[in-house]
């Protein structure tokens, strides 16, 4: 049982994970810490936190467990104003969606890494923020990567997987680059692709005259172009090289694209979009699997 269970940033991922351990009996109390005073205002009075506090090392003094769930970027401050209650006791962990820059912010604060600190990442979320986003379930069956380092004492990394477990997630290990190098692939570039069409047809449609005439394959396609702008901005400074190199294949891949449409190459075409759809398949397939394997 967690006696003091602390949020730094009740947001969609903060919210979500305090009200799963409450739902789940994971801990007693829960103290909210964020920047956003309406969004804190707003967690109390949702009950998703018994109390909420604007200080990071007032909020975190006293708790045995510590999430991190602010955008990356914003990391390393709130560890440098967790430094001075550090306590070697408690675990403390994260949920950004790059993990070798948050290993980096935490050694350039501390020196070296902390062995309680497990830096971590759920493979959940919505393009909604906030804490009124957040919801009990939104961990459940999903999964959680940790990318603990050498110094991280396994029974700290216990601790954090537990409490994911207890929110209904799968927890895995994977080293700290290679969750960059996979998440730029299935995550970081799929976004950088959503919001660089809808802003480049959003430019031209300031009429609305071709949005008006626009249906389920473009909402499909553009849902996650509605995430927070400042979440992905972070994401992408955080992650610059492996996402630079997936947006140079993606490019070499639209190229092969219109040099088959421009030579009217229809066999090649239909060759490349059945690859593409059993491709698919295999994804989704992997991925109902995964839900109902627990
Ligand atoms: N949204 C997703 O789908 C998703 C999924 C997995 C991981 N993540 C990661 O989780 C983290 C949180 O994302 P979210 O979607 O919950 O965002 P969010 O905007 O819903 O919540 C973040 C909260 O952090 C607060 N905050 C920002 N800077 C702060 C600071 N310095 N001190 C205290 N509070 C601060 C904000 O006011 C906000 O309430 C990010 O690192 C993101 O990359 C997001
Ligand atoms: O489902 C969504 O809307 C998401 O954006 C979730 C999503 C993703 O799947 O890309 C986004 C960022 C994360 O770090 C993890 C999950």
């Amino acid at each position: 049982m967690i006696e003091r269970l602390c949020i730094v940033g009740v947001g969609l991922i903060g919210g979500s994970l305090a009200r799963a351990a409450r739902r789940a009996g994971l801990c007693r109390r829960v103290v909210g810490v964020d920047a956003d005073a309406a969004n804190l205002q707003r967690a109390q009075a949702l009950g998703v936190v018994d109390r909420g506090c604007a200080d990071v090392a007032e909020g975190a003094k006293d708790a045995d467990v510590v999430l991190i769930a602010v955008p990356v970027q914003a990391t390393e401050a709130v560890l440098a104003a967790l430094k001075p209650v550090w306590n070697s006791r408690a675990v403390y962990t994260d949920a950004g969606s790059t993990k070798v820059n948050v290993l980096e912010a935490a050694e350039r604060v501390f020196g070296s890494l902390p062995a309680n600190f497990v830096p971590g990442h759920p493979i959940a979320g919505a393009e909604r923020s906030g804490v009124d986003a957040s919801h009990a379930d939104l961990f459940r069956h999903k999964r959680v990567i940790l990318t603990p380092a050498a110094e991280t004492a396994p029974a700290a990394v216990q601790r954090v997987a537990e409490l994911w477990r207890g929110a209904g997630a799968e927890v895995s290990e994977m080293e700290p680059l290679r969750h960059d190098q996979v998440l730029a692939a299935t995550s970081h570039l799929p976004h950088v692709a959503a919001f660089a069409l809808v802003d480049m047809l959003g430019r031209e449609d300031e009429t609305e005259a071709i949005f008006r005439y626009a249906a389920g394959g473009f909402r499909d396609f553009t849902r996650i172009a509605s995430s927070d702008a400042a979440m992905w901005r972070d994401i992408c400074l955080a992650n610059r090289e492996p996402i630079l190199q997936r947006i140079e294949g993606l490019r070499d891949e639209l190229g092969q694209v219109a040099a088959l449409i421009a030579s009217g190459d229809g066999d090649a075409l239909l060759q490349l979009f059945q690859r593409a759809k059993a491709a698919r398949q295999r994804f989704l397939d992997l991925y109902e699997n995964n839900h109902h394997a627990q």
